[in-house]
This record gives structure tokens, C-alpha cells and sequence, in this order.
């Protein structure tokens, strides 16, 4: 397992290693005792999640403002353009994004620790997002933000309008969501 940085330090991108043979391939998705070897992060997910997503769906940019949960996302089919937003009014790099391809290929992952806001939009005909949780989902808790906010800027590769939930349509900007400390 490769822990490499991105340009928020708190959000890792993770590559595992991966044993190929002529069967086809294995490679543990997760190893608490390495992981924090390697992020120094000692998390215990509570919580795992799969969505499967047809092209040009967007969803995020999501966070619980209580019960915030640190995500370790991957894909499993497909390939997706993630997004970690930091929404810690307190952080210097405050609105400020980190974005990526993760695709079944490339079997990357990324660590979005708590605080932050995140989403994806798929990129392939078709996606399977699989993703740990550190707390519980809390619908009472849950907030979008606008995917499209310009103070947050993200370049999404899109074709055309993006597919949303009713919910990701009404989302606030950054500028008048609730944010973390
Ligand atoms: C998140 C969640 C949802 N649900 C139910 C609620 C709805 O009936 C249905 C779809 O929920 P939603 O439209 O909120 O799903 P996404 O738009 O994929 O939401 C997720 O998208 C972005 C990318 C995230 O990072 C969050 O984990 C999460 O907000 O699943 C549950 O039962 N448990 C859950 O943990």
C-alpha cells in the first residue's frame, strides 16, 4: 500500500498493492494496522456504502455536519471524478478541492477525512462507488453543497448538464452552508 499526498495534506490518495496471476488479481482494500502505519490516521469505520451511478451523475457535495464522517471511497466498475472539498472554517486551505479519476482500473482510493464536503460525478458508461464511513449516516445531519458553487471552482469533466438528486439541486453555497470549526 502507497499513501501519496495531495494538495490539501490532509486528503490522501491511497494505491494498494495489488497481486496479479492468471487467475486475475487480489489486493487488500483495507488493513487498519497499515493504514495507520502509513496516514497516522487510526480510523474504525463503522459503516460501508455502494452506489452504482449511470453517466453524467453527480452526487455531493455531501457532508453531516454532526456526526461528520471521514470516507475511504474507491470504484469498483467504472470510473468516476472525485472531489474532497475542505469546509473547516478554521483550515488554511478552506474551500479549497482536491480532485481525481478513481476508476475499477486504476484502483486508487482516497482518504476524505472528517470536514470536509465530498462528491462525484461518473465518467463511464456506468459506476460502482464502494466507500467506509467512520460514523453512522445521520439524515438529520445530512448538507449539500452546490456542486457547481464558482467560489469553490471545481472543474468537473462533464458533458452537458450533470444528473442530480432533487436534494444536490437545492444545495446551498459554501458561502451560506454551515461549516466545520
Ligand atoms: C448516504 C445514505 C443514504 N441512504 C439512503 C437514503 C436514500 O433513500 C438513498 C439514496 O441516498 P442519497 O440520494 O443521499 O445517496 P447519495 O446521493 O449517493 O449520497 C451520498 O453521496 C455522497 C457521494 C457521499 O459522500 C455521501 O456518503 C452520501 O451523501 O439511500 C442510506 O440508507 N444510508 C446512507 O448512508
Amino acid at each position: 500500500m502507497k499513501v501519496i499526498t495531495t494538495a490539501i495534506p490532509d486528503v490522501l490518495i491511497i494505491e494498494p498493492n495489488v497481486f496479479g496471476d492468471e487467475r486475475g488479481f487480489f489486493f487488500e482494500s483495507f488493513n487498519r494496522r497499515r493504514f495507520a502505519e502509513l496516514t497516522g490516521c487510526d480510523v474504525d469505520f463503522v459503516q460501508d456504502n455502494h452506489s452504482r451511478s449511470v453517466k453524467n451523475v453527480l452526487r455531493g457535495l455531501h457532508y453531516q455536519i454532526r456526526q461528520p464522517q471521514g470516507k475511504l471511497v474507491r470504484v469498483v466498475q467504472g470510473a468516476v471524478f472525485d472531489v474532497a472539498v475542505d469546509i473547516r472554517r478554521s483550515s488554511p486551505s478552506f474551500g479549497q478541492s482536491v480532485g481525481l479519476e478513481l476508476s475499477a482500473e486504476n484502483k486508487r482510493m482516497l482518504w476524505i477525512p472528517e470536514g470536509f464536503a465530498h462528491g462525484f460525478v461518473v465518467i463511464s458508461e456506468t459506476a460502482e462507488f464502494l466507500y467506509k464511513t467512520t460514523d453512522y449516516w445521520a439524515p438529520e445531519f445530512e448538507r449539500s453543497i452546490a456542486w457547481n458553487d464558482p467560489a469553490i471552482g471545481i472543474q468537473w469533466p462533464l458533458q452537458g448538464e450533470p444528473a442530480l438528486s432533487v436534494k444536490d439541486q437545492q444545495a446551498t453555497s459554501l458561502a451560506e452552508a454551515e461549516h466545520f470549526a
